[in-house]
């Protein structure tokens, strides 16, 4: 009889793992992540516990959120594609997005929710700044590039890496397609930006695709978060660091809420491999891109049907 071995993301534990403390567990930590950014270009971090009632406020403020009428939901645009109000698309029915620009600021926060819930809603205005600050899930994206930068041997350039990024959250729901069969949630992708931190509720649904071309089905717990390299650390890696393909599939009637933190370049910042990281044996995979125009094409048609979209706008 053959049996069938279920594949699993590798899963971290940066529980007291600290960015300015002495951490006796760093390096053992940081080997860990560099192994698994250059196999799978993605783990599972368990980090400080949310609590329950963190954990309820958030998936209860997203509900709330997306039950909103739709003609309150697309009063949150914005001028960058993706970062505001998404939905209806038809390709992906079930797929609905919010962006909040410069989440780990009150008042960016503020002026959205004021929008959506003119009368006040006091409870989505905490939950995303709690939860990219105090959950210090933007401390979480921190240490990992940290012990990247670390990993590679150019730490010398980690200033001017953080400087050079800012956060976007993004909240999503996958409505469930109220049948066994599974649906496409949200097509195959590679992220664009530097490193995505995905938290979500029970319902499972995400995939990601090994570098030998098989799924891993995520299976969700209250204490884990997802963390993915982005097309743009590939690029600034010079390839070292897999940006992985990923999905969401859904079948049944319950619905998927999921977060994302998501570290930007910043608009007009180059990204360019640092010169150490290229040598004969390790060609210049890109040429020197700015993010902000490498979007203008991925959200072109061309762009979008485009699964290597960034090797085709400035592959070397
Ligand atoms: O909902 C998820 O877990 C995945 C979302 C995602 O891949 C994205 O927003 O880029
Ligand atoms: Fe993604």
């Amino acid at each position: 009889m053959g049996s069938e071995v279920t594949l699993k993301l590798p899963v971290i534990d940066f529980t007291n793992l600290k960015l300015e403390a002495n951490n006796p567990n760093w390096e053992e930590v940081k080997s860990q992540v560099h192994k698994a950014l250059v196999e799978y270009g993605c783990f599972e971090a368990i980090f400080d516990k949310v609590p329950l009632d963190l954990r309820k406020a958030i998936f209860g403020a997203l509900q709330d959120l997306f039950d909103l009428p739709l003609q309150t939901k697309i009063l949150n645009v914005s001028k960058k594609p993706y970062h505001g109000y998404v939905g209806q698309y038809p390709m992906v029915p079930l797929f609905e997005s919010m962006g909040i620009d410069d989440a780990t600021i009150y008042d960016k926060v503020e002026s959205m929710t004021n929008i959506l819930w003119p009368d006040g809603n006091q409870s989505f205005r905490h939950v995303p700044l709690k939860f990219s600050n105090a959950y210090i899930l933007s401390e979480l994206d921190q240490i990992i590039r940290k012990m990247v930068l670390e990993s590679l041997g150019i730490e010398k350039y980690l200033e001017e890496h953080m400087n050079s990024t800012n956060y976007l959250l993004r909240v999503m729901k996958y409505k469930g397609p109220q049948t066994s069969d599974t649906k496409l949630g949200l097509s195959a992708h590679t992220d664009k930006n530097i490193v995505t931190i995905l938290y979500q509720n029970q319902v499972e649904g995400l995939e990601v695709l090994t570098k030998d071309g098989k799924w891993i089905s995520y299976k969700p717990s209250p204490e884990s978060f997802v963390v993915m390299i982005g097309d743009s650390l590939h690029a600034w890696s010079n390839g070292r660091l897999h940006s992985p393909f990923h999905r969401v599939m859904m079948s049944g009637n319950e619905a998927r809420y999921s977060t994302g933190l998501f570290s930007i370049p910043k608009g007009g910042s180059i990204i360019k491999a640092p010169e150490e990281l290229v040598d004969e044996e390790h060609p210049l995979l890109f040429k020197p891109f700015d993010h902000v125009e490498f979007l203008k094409y991925y959200y072109t048609e061309k762009g979008q049907a485009d699964s290597f979209a960034l090797r085709t706008y400035c592959g070397v």
